[in-house]
């Protein structure tokens, strides 16, 4: 079965990286795009993991996992270069409700990480189910190129006009020619 595209709140939920190492600072770096309740558990550390811990002041352990920390976290990113470990923490994880990604391994996950363009309210997520990550990385940087910057404004200006008129089919037509409009003047607008 294919994975079903959804975009997650993470408002209130304590998330645990176990690793500390280039996939763990990948994982980091884009978890950090949505939340700063990020809480790390590895036995040795990047230089520029510990750097970005510290720009970001988060709660951080120098020693082996063990049985029973993931009991406080919603979700929990295994970057380890371990399958064994993945795969324990993956069974563990359904004891307590947590969401689990595992780096090595779609058996032991719960979830994947998309590749994803961000242009403030605008989040376009890819993945190819784990078939090519690379093929996700470009396809990511094709479309990134391809949408204008001014598109956070225009998007500030849609979300005005939608709360300022009333709801119904008028404010649906007006909003879709619109959106309509500026995508057909897509090449005009500014990159
Ligand atoms: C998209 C992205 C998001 C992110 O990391 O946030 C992401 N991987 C990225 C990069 C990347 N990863 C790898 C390469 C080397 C080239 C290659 O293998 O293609 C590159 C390219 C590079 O780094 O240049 C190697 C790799 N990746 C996985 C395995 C294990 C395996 O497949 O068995 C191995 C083999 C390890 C080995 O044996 O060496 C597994 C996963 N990687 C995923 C996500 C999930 C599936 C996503 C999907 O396809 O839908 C999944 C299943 C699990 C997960 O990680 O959640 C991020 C691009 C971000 C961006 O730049 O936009
Ligand atoms: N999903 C992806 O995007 C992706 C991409 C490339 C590689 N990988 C896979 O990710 C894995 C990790 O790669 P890496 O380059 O980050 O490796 P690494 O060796 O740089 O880092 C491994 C980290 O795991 C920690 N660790 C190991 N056992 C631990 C334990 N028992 N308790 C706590 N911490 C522990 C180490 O201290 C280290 O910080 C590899 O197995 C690799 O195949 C995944």
């Amino acid at each position: 079965m294919a994975y079903f595209p959804a975009f997650l709140k993470l408002d209130g939920k304590k998330i645990l990286i176990v690793g500390g190492g280039n996939v763990a600072y990948e994982k980091l770096e884009h978890l950090l795009d949505f939340t700063k309740d990020i809480h790390i558990i590895a036995n040795e550390f990047s230089e520029e993991m510990l750097q970005r811990i510290e720009e970001e002041n988060l709660v951080y352990e120098k020693r082996k996992y063990k049985k029973g920390d993931i009991r406080e976290f919603a979700v929990a990113v295994v970057a380890v270069d371990s399958i064994a470990l993945q795969a324990e923490i993956f069974e563990e994880s359904k004891q307590y409700n947590c969401l689990c990604n595992a780096v090595d391994s779609v058996e032991y996950c719960d979830f994947i990480f998309p590749s994803y363009v961000k242009k403030e309210d605008l989040i376009i997520a890819i993945s190819t189910s784990g078939a090519s990550p690379a093929m996700a990385k470009h396809l990511r940087k094709y479309l990134q190129k391809m949408i204008p910057n001014g598109i956070s404004e225009f998007l500030q200006e849609m979300k005005k006009l939608r709360k300022s008129l009333p709801k119904g089919k008028e404010r649906m037509k007006m909003l879709d020619e619109k959106a309509k409009k500026y995508i057909e003047n897509w090449s005009h607008n500014e990159r």
